[in-house]
């Protein structure tokens, strides 16, 4: 049996129950192949793979809390700190009622490619926890983050391991926490990104994912001899990630036809409200149903479908497993020409096959979505110099990593052979640089 097969085999058998890490561990895996058999001796000798797929420590631990009326409650909190050859941990923390520890830990594998991709000192990590912010009053939230942070400050600093936003997690959670842990640990540093711009956050890291994601996105067509002005988009989820897309899309020319939440879809044939849908979400904390007060002529469906709306570019931009290979059928049969995912493994693995044998380029996540935590570096940057930089400076900064990674996940498809096959590419060119300072590093 290959390596490769064996240490699959072994990720399903030492992790039982964990899907969602299976199918994150085997798609880079797969698509490591030609790399790894081309050194699987040494490899195999050194266990780099099964060092590579179990995380160097991971925390899982109570998190109780009261609520409004007086009633405890009792949510399990996770960090998982996959891997730091390159850096400090770093990743964000997901706060949803579906998460567990494989979600957590196949986060923070993606995590570990993602991270050496940006070319920026950072490891891999993920955390979260099944606490569900919908629904709770700005007091429960606090609670629930005090709470969490009372013991996640244990292993957590600005060297070691530093936290961000993710699903559930925005600003104000994020400024919940930093408080927490500054009160307790006593120290005033950089060890969450997406702070607040009075206490140390960095501009453009709000809009940072989103506004990566097209970057990329541009330049992927660029280099296949396309413009993304005048292109339709369709683009899933209505949060962070969605809404900054969306923004930076319509920027570039390009129309934005959808957006989604869990219950839902919108679809505004004039184009998506920008400001709209900022003041329904951000703002308001309210559900997409509320679109149609602000656009009379847009459209409100329950359930999904997002995907079967004729666009020439999908964006999807709320959670994993999100576009199914029925999906990947109609983008396909609609004439679409490039996806791009902001979310993090949003398309299921024969969804991904499909639309690459039918010839739409292909961004991967850990690519496309990397602005987000290559713009939180920058923001530890700018903490460790006790400076802040210009919105147009960590902007420039963005836009230049997002365009580098581009070229180097389409070089690496190009060196092996898969010339156009951007998830090979991006895990190969992910790959290389944490696997050689593991290699540098020793047995560890
Ligand atoms: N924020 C960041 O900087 C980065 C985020 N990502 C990834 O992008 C994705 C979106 O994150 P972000 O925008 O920050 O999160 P938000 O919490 O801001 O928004 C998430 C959006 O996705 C929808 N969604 C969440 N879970 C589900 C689900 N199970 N089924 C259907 N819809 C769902 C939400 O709908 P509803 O409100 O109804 O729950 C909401 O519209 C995630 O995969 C995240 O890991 C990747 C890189 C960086
Ligand atoms: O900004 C960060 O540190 C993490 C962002 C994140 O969680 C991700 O890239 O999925």
């Amino acid at each position: 049996m290959s390596y490769v097969d064996e240490v699959i085999d072994l990720v399903v058998k030492k992790n039982p129950a964990e899907p969602e890490f299976h199918q994150a561990v085997k798609e880079v895996l797969e698509s490591l192949r030609v790399v790894i058999e081309a050194n699987e001796e040494k490899f195999r000798k050194e266990a780099l793979l099964e060092r590579l797929t179990e995380p160097e420590r991971q925390f899982k631990f109570r998190v109780p809390w009261v609520d409004d009326n007086g009633q405890v409650h009792v949510n399990t909190g996770y960090r998982v700190q996959f891997n730091s050859a390159i850096g400090p941990y770093k990743g964000g923390l997901r706060l949803h009622p579906s998460v567990n520890l494989g979600i957590i830990k196949f986060l923070g594998f993606e995590q570990i490619f993602k991270n050496s991709l940006t070319g920026l000192p950072i490891g891999g990590g993920k955390g979260g926890s099944d606490f569900d912010p919908k629904g709770k009053s700005d007091r429960e939230v606090m609670a629930f983050c005090q709470s969490f942070m009372t013991e996640l400050c244990k292993y957590i600093g600005a060297d070691t391991d530093v936290p961000a936003g993710d699903i559930g997690t925005g600003a104000r959670e994020i400024g919940y926490m930093f408080g927490q842990y500054k009160r307790i640990r006593g120290l005033y540093e950089g060890v969450l990104t997406g702070k607040g711009l009075t206490y140390g956050g960095s501009l453009v890291r709000t809009e940072a994912t989103g506004y990566g994601l097209l970057y990329l996105t541009e330049e992927m067509l660029k280099i296949n001899g396309q413009d993304i002005a005048g292109k339709t988009v369709v683009v899933s989820g209505s949060g962070n990630v969605a809404i900054y897309a969306t923004e930076k899309a319509q920027q570039l020319g390009a129309k934005v036809v959808t957006v989604s939440d869990s219950n839902g879809w919108v679809y505004d044939p004039d184009g998506i409200d920008v400001a709209a849908l900022k003041e329904i979400k951000e703002v308001n904390r309210a559900r997409l149903t509320e679109y149609k007060k602000y656009r009379p002529n847009s459209e409100y469906h329950e359930g999904r479908g997002v995907w079967s709306v004729k666009a020439d570019i999908a964006l999807p931009c709320a959670t994993q497993n999100e576009l199914h290979l029925e999906d990947a059928k109609a983008l396909v049969a609609n004439g679409c020409i490039a996806v791009a995912e902001g979310a993090n493994m949003p398309t299921t693995m024969e969804a991904t096959e499909y639309l690459q044998e039918n010839g739409v380029l292909f961004a991967p996540g850990k690519a496309a979505n990397a602005g987000g935590v290559a713009t939180s570096a920058l923001e530890m940057s700018q903490n460790s110099e006790r400076l802040s930089w210009t919105f147009e400076e960590v902007d420039e900064r963005l836009k230049n990593i997002m365009v580098n990674i581009c070229h180097n996940m389409a070089d690496a498809a190009e060196r092996y052979g898969f010339k156009g096959n951007y998830v090979v590419g991006a895990n190969i060119a992910g790959f290389e640089k944490v696997v050689n300072a593991m290699e540098a590093q020793g047995i560890v």
